[in-house]
């Protein structure tokens, strides 16, 4: 089976990159990390988290984080959904996957996006994120990653998708595309 990392290098390969390292990075054969990313959406409003500390601190996302050794990237998408919204999805579904390279982290990051329309539990803030009701037409595009504006209109259309995006110093998006 095609790794998602091939289908990375393909679209590097096929679409050409002005930034030399989103090729040494997808192509240098390093592992990937895999992380999770839940989004809640009951049709018309997104559930987004605020996240108070650590990577993307400032930025409106929604909820998940590493997959740990032992687990499926499923149940990472569960337990971090728990951790950080103490909510827990009942229809959790792929919605995408999305490749990142960044200059200044050594390895590729490979998240694996799920969304959710009903879960149990009230989301509550935690250590780590608030979390905010958000209309589809006022999701905060000004306070969350770069990246964002160009894969919400595929969650939102329930349509799955695949990206590539390189950052330059963590947050200034230089390149994508969606595959
Ligand atoms: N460019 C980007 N656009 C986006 O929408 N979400 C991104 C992103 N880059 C990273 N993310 C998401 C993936 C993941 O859900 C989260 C980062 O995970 P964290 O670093 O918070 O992981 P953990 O919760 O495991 O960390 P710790 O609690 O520090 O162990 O940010």
């Amino acid at each position: 089976m095609e790794s998602c990392t091939d289908w990375a290098v393909q679209a590097v390969q096929q679409n050409g990159t002005a930034s030399e390292f989103v090729a040494k990075i997808l192509t240098s054969g390093m592992k990937r990390k895999l992380l999770t990313l839940v989004m809640i959406n009951d049709g018309s409003r997104v559930l987004l988290g605020y996240k108070k500390r650590g990577f993307g601190a400032g930025y409106y996302n929604g909820f998940g984080g590493k997959v740990e050794p032992g687990e499926t990237v499923r149940e990472a998408a569960q337990r971090e959904l728990v951790e950080e919204a103490c909510i827990s999805a009942q229809d959790l579904q792929e919605a995408g996957v999305l490749v990142f390279a960044f200059d200044d982290q050594p390895q590729p990051w490979e998240v694996h996006v799920f969304a959710a329309s009903s879960y149990v539990g009230e989301p509550a803030e935690t250590d780590e994120m608030r979390p905010v009701w958000f209309a589809h037409e006022e999701v905060p595009f000004d306070s969350m990653w770069a990246d964002d504006p160009i894969w919400y209109p595929y969650l939102l259309r329930q349509e799955h998708f695949r990206g590539v995006f390189a950052f330059q110093q963590t947050t200034k998006l230089v390149w994508n595309t969606m595959v």
